[in-house]
């Protein structure tokens, strides 16, 4: 188990399902999109973000760069999918489910009554003086706190509000243990915290609102 918790997941939809504009009505979620080395390619993209974001090249060496990359850029254009066919974001055996655009994450314990993950800020992930950017830890509160509401609805839902409160430096390439939980629910409104450890350090703290599509609603 890395990227979501142990649980059935693949539950097809119903007349008050939500609809699959901005979210699947059929969550589909997978372990063999992609083939069993997708994970290692999405590593090999974070190495190479890890390097560009420190490498100083010659002019040389940027030419020769941009070549090789429009060679892997056409090789992908041959194989694009839609959104809702893509292994990113799908498969629950990779860290934060394949998903390039987040921060890696594994799940340790996920449930309505919360998610415990660890998640690891890459060297990408730099902010300034050597620690994370504070918009990355945000995007980590964000897909594990709307994690934290769907386990507790049954459902997606949509970010109303996210408020990160930084208390001290988030560091990079060390595992972190971030926690949501939904505190309550009122309706369709589900208040979900956050909180993002160092150890004993706590380095942030979420304060979010999500809330449940309606069914049809895009
Ligand atoms: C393995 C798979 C894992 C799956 C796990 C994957 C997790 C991924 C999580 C990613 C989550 C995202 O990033 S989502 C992307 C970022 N978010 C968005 O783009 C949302 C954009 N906004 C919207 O689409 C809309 O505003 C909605 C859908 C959020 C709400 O619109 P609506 O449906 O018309 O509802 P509306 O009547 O306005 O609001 C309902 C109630 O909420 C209140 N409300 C609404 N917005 C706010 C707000 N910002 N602050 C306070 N209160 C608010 C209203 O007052 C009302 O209260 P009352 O009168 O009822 O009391």
């Amino acid at each position: 188990m890395k990227g979501a918790p142990d649980q059935q997941w693949n539950v097809p939809a119903g007349e008050n399902s939500q609809h699959e504009g901005g979210f699947r009505a059929d969550l589909a979620v997978t372990t063999e999109r992609g083939g069993p080395t997708y994970g290692e390619m999405i590593e090999q993209v974070r190495l190479f973000m890890d390097k560009v974001r420190y490498a100083s090249p010659t002019p040389a060496l940027a030419d020769e760069v941009i070549e090789d990359l429009k060679k892997l850029n056409a090789k992908l254009d041959t194989m694009l999918v839609d959104e809702w066919t893509s292994p990113s974001g799908t498969r629950i055996d990779l860290p934060s489910r394949g998903n390039i655009t987040l921060p890696p994450y594994e799940i340790r314990d996920g449930g309505p009554d919360g998610v415990d993950a660890t998640v690891t800020f890459r060297p990408f992930h730099l902010g300034g003086n050597g620690v994370a950017h504070g918009g990355h830890v945000a995007i980590a509160f964000d897909d594990l706190g709307g994690m934290a509401a769907a386990l507790k609805l049954g459902g997606v839902a949509r970010t109303g509000y996210l408020t990160v409160n930084y208390r001290s430096l988030t560091p990079l390439q060390k595992p972190l243990a971030l926690r949501t939980w939904v505190e309550r629910f009122e309706g369709r409104k589900y208040f979900v915290r956050g909180t993002l450890h160092d150890g004993d350090r706590l380095c942030a703290e979420m304060d979010a609102l999500f809330i449940a599509l309606k069914p049809g609603q895009a």
